[in-house]
């Protein structure tokens, strides 16, 4: 018997995928059609104080081997997914659901976790220190300072299971640094990678860039950031305490890319510019392809393989 379950944050999960934050998770329909496909849960669009419009369109582009996108954090405010959230609790009990939050500030940051503490809300929050498309707002993650800071005054009033987003890192010792500060905290995941921040795609026939807000400069997805999203998730696999896992996520196209992540470490893996292209249905093809690879090599869970890449 073949099965691509897993645990993660503490709870149970019939299959290991999922959404990423932002793709498919604005606003309840999608959440339901995530829900309502193969995918084991789902994670809500990063959730501010208040609601936000985002970027000027067009702010998203699909290209041959992915997507560039500078959304600039649209949601419908945090209050809106923990509604969705709650609710959906009840109609789903002993489903662990995440939710994606995103302050500005460390003030920001607590006052929404407090939000979530008054909330009935009994899942996983996501913590996106990543987000490289607000004019003016640096990626979090690349500020170790704060994020050390972030995360001790996180720690100090919040106990219930909590992972963070993180940009990719492109140095050994960013790795080396990085791990450092999280294995300070009880944090129940590390999800990498986000987009690679401040990429730039033209359209050569008209001499132009191909989406609005900062003159065409967003944050790169699919197929081109595999090798980048795959090296993170090892270097802090390779790193991290073992009780703080892995979420994997970046160039997922495939049941090959989901056992490769897995095989560099994740426990969990989330789909993005791949969802985006073909939908929720996404999930039963990519859950057969991984379930296939599994049977080829003689595994029957995720555990037979997860973290065992090997070295030459
Ligand atoms: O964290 C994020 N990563 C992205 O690539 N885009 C979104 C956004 O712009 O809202 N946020």
């Amino acid at each position: 018997m073949i099965s691509t379950a897993t645990t993660l944050a503490g709870s149970n999960f019939d299959n290991c995928m999922m959404n990423a934050s932002g793709v498919y998770c604005m606003d309840s329909d999608e959440l339901l059609a995530v829900e309502n496909s193969k995918a084991a849960t789902f994670v809500t669009k990063s959730g501010t104080l208040q609601p936000r419009k985002g970027n000027p369109e067009p702010r998203y582009f699909e290209t041959e081997f992915g997507s560039i996108n500078s959304m600039g954090l649209p949601n419908n405010g945090v209050d809106y997914y923990l509604d969705f959230v709650s609710q959906d609790q009840i109609n789903h009990p002993g489903k662990t659901y995440f939710l994606s939050i995103t302050g500005f500030n460390l003030a920001e940051d607590l006052e929404l976790l407090q939000k979530v503490t008054d909330s009935d809300f009994a899942g996983v929050v996501e913590l996106n220190l990543s987000c490289p498309n607000v004019p003016g707002k640096p990626q979090t993650g690349y500020d170790f300072e704060t994020v050390d800071a972030i995360l001790k005054a996180v720690f100090d009033v919040y106990h219930k299971p909590l992972g963070v987003k993180l940009p990719p890192y492109f140095d050994i010792i960013h790795f080396d640094q990085m791990a450092e500060i999280l294995n300070k905290y009880p944090l129940s995941y590390v999800n990498s990678i986000n987009s690679i921040g401040n990429g730039l795609y033209i359209n050569d026939d008209t001499e132009t860039v191909v989406i609005k807000p900062k003159q065409g400069f967003g944050g790169i997805g699919g197929e081109y950031v595999k090798p980048t999203a795959l090296a993170n998730v090892h270097a802090f696999y390779q790193r991290l305490n073992k009780d703080i896992q892995i979420i994997g996520t970046g160039g997922i196209q495939t049941g090959k890319d989901i056992f490769e992540h897995i095989l560099c470490g994740a426990s969990m893996v989330q789909v993005g510019t791949a969802l985006m292209v073909e939908g929720p249905v996404i999930f039963e093809r990519l859950t057969a392809e991984l379930e296939a690879i599994m049977a080829e090599k003689g595994y029957s869970s995720i555990e037979d393989f997860r973290g065992k890449l090997n070295y030459l």
